[in-house]
């Protein structure tokens, strides 16, 4: 069955990100052991070149600045004139300097994927859930938030979460694998936001494609958490060791 991760292995789309100062390695090798290339960019004066081979975008405001506003714009709007997917990781957007970065963002581009926690999301769709910084503290798959967020945003959301809800606003798939190592690290959800771009970049069924992302990480979290349930170093290598094996395998269990 040819799946969306042969697709990658077979186009090797190049995911261009403006990521955060914090985890762009982590991103860049989750993009790369899918098979897809990732190239990172800090430079404004780059951005309409690199966009030009980009088959999609990721912007992730983990580590936003004004100094860095003109780039997320230039990133942006290059890739909607170009028409290449975008997708937004909105860290910790529910705090104020944040929210109105993003705010003003939307104002400027257009982005057609969000990937958040559920206090992200959640932010979006105009209701609070609980979180501090990063992180979301719920148990709940607040569905609906999502959904509103959705209709709210025209962007297809994939909140991650104790169950990962993925929805255009109008049809939801849901993702329950439990990887409770992968809710605790730092970088995971960026990771995944990374890897929705390697997805959108072969499809237009952007709800698959988030998915299918949510999917690969979820189960590559469920075979590395087994292996070490509570060492959180091995952990990430043996994450990285199951996405490529499920990569090279062109399977989803
Ligand atoms: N409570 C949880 N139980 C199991 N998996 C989780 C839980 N919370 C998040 N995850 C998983 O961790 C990964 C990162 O999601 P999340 O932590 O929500 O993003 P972020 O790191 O941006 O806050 C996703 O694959 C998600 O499915
Ligand atoms: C700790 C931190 N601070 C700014 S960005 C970042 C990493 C966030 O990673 P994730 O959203 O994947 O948990
Ligand atoms: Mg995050």
């Amino acid at each position: 069955m040819t799946t969306l991760l042969t697709n990658i292995r077979e186009q090797q789309p190049l995911v261009l990100n403006v990521a955060n100062l914090v985890t762009m390695q982590r991103v860049a090798d989750a993009i790369n052991v899918l098979g897809a290339s990732p190239l990172m960019t800090d430079e404004v004066a780059e951005a309409e070149e690199l966009v030009a081979i980009a088959d999609a975008v990721v912007l992730n405001t983990g580590t936003l600045s004004e100094a860095r506003w003109p780039l997320f714009v230039a990133v942006g709007q290059a890739a909607n004139r170009q028409h290449k997917p975008v997708v937004l990781d909105p860290v910790a957007v529910g705090m104020p300097y944040r929210a109105q970065f993003v705010t003003r963002l939307l104002e400027m581009i257009t982005v057609d994927v969000i990937r958040g926690n559920a206090a992200e999301i959640g932010w979006f769709a105009g209701v609070t859930v609980a979180g501090q910084g990063i992180d979301a503290h719920e148990t709940d798959a607040h569905v609906a938030n999502a959904v509103n967020a959705a209709q709210q945003t025209g962007a297809t959301i994939v909140q991650t979460g104790v169950i990962d809800v993925i929805t255009d606003g109008q049809s939801t798939r849901q993702v329950t694998t439990n990887s409770l190592l992968l809710a605790v690290n730092v970088g995971a959800g960026d990771m995944l936001s990374g890897m929705v771009g390697a997805f959108v970049a072969v499809t237009d069924d952007y709800l698959l494609a988030g998915e299918t992302a949510a999917q690969v990480l979820g189960q590559a979290g469920e075979q590395a958490t087994a292996q070490g349930p509570n060492q959180p170093g091995t952990f990430v290598a043996t994450l990285f060791d199951a996405l490529y094996q499920m990569a090279q395998a062109e399977v989803i269990a």
